[in-house]
């Protein structure tokens, strides 16, 4: 297959404008996010004052991706704490902002317990939205690190699983520097590995029907000057058939105690391709995607969302038609299937890499093992 043109050149920082900050102007705290839905085509900031409107940037994906959510979530506690808004009220209505990445919930309920903490034990709530702050950046900060951890751990897997170096990564939906304290989960492994000279090319697939790979992840892959190019989802199966497909690199929104993995839909065919191709299949996740609490595959709450993001096209350039916002390709009327997520089975993963290093083969005995080494409390502990 003819190699496509490489977009390469410097190294860029993924964005101008960071995923997520806490600002405090003197009008009160607020947190910033680079609004998601408007890259690549602008970087637009979204300010918001209080949770109700991060639960409203959270569903229409303003900010996303499982790590980000976490983040946000945390943040948004101590958001409702700073403004003196009912914090077990606003981290009710953040935690069920969306239901598939464990993370969201693990980041609120993080801060939330910071909050309570400091309020019985001083009785002060300005000490304790303080103490929800520091829970928020204290997460904030060990994203950044687990990601930098990562991908050191998920390079030298790939080195080990392909000895040979020039790797040809596939990739899915979008896991850089905008979903994360960091560079990201699978992307963080690509780009380490394109710093070290051994990324041949990363492929990118579109990500139908909100395309964060088409609109985010090529433009996190450009800004970093790898070579990569852009595929529809559909064409996967060619790509595997040409041999051009080394390893798949995905992230996870919450990976059950059995090791199934729910990612961006999409993620399942990739492993059912990956694996008749005999090519690795490799999710690359914080330890705060795993969930002790939740059995198996078929426990794991799928979000389902509206049928106008299939039946409409739209981008932040395309003008205003449909009722959602884009304009309409399918007769009105259609209905659509538009699960966010599927449910890879764990036979079909070859690894699932952590901060705290790789687990091969995918097993409910390894991953709890991972986890009690982690000393981590169960989001219901
Ligand atoms: C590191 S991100 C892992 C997942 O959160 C990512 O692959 C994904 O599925 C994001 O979905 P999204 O619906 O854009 O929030």
């Amino acid at each position: 297959m003819a190699d496509q043109q490489a977009q390469t050149g410097g190294e860029k920082r993924p964005s101008e404008i960071p995923a997520i900050r806490w600002e405090e102007p003197p009008e009160g705290p607020v947190l910033v996010l680079l609004d998601q839905t408007r890259v690549p085509a602008e970087e637009v900031e979204l300010v918001c004052t209080d949770a109700s409107a991060l639960v409203e940037a959270i569903r229409s994906l303003a900010v996303r991706g499982a790590p980000l959510l976490g983040i946000a979530g945390a943040y948004g506690v101590a958001l409702a704490a700073a403004r003196g808004f009912d914090v077990v009220e606003a981290a009710r209505a953040l935690e069920g902002a969306r239901p598939t990445a464990v993370n969201l919930s693990v980041g609120v309920r993080r801060a939330e317990a910071a909050y309570g903490a400091a309020l019985t034990r001083t009785g002060d709530p300005t000490a304790a939205a303080a103490a929800a702050l520091a829970a928020a950046r204290a997460l904030h900060q060990e994203d950044a690190e687990a990601s930098a951890r990562m991908a050191v751990h998920g390079l030298a897997l790939l080195d080990e699983l392909l000895p040979g170096g020039g790797h040809r990564i596939l990739t899915h939906c979008n896991t850089g520097a905008l979903v994360s304290g960091g560079e990201g989960t699978a992307f963080a492994v690509a780009l380490a590995a394109h710093r070290e000279g051994r990324l041949r090319r990363l492929w990118v697939d579109e990500t139908r029907p909100l395309l964060q790979g088409a609109r985010l992840t090529a433009y996190e892959a450009a800004r970093s000057g790898m070579a990569y190019t852009l595929l529809t989802d559909n064409a996967a199966g060619s790509l595997f058939a040409a041999g051009e497909v080394d390893a798949v690199l995905i992230g996870a929104d919450r990976i059950a105690a059995d090791g199934s993995v729910a990612n961006k839909v999409g993620s399942y065919p990739l492993a059912v391709l990956a694996r008749y191709h005999h090519v690795p299949f490799i999710v690359v996740a914080p330890l705060t995607t795993l969930d002790p609490a939740t059995p198996d595959g078929a426990s794991i709450e799928v979000e389902q969302r509206p049928g106008f993001e299939v039946t409409e096209i739209s981008a932040p350039q395309v003008p205003f038609a449909g009722p959602g916002g884009g304009v309409q390709v399918a007769p009105l009327g259609t209905q659509a299937y538009n699960p966010a997520f599927d449910v890879t089975p764990p036979e079909l993963v070859t690894a699932v890499v952590t901060e705290e290093g790789a687990v091969s083969p995918v097993t409910a005995e390894a991953l709890a093992e991972l986890c009690a080494r982690a000393r981590r409390v169960p989001v219901d502990g």
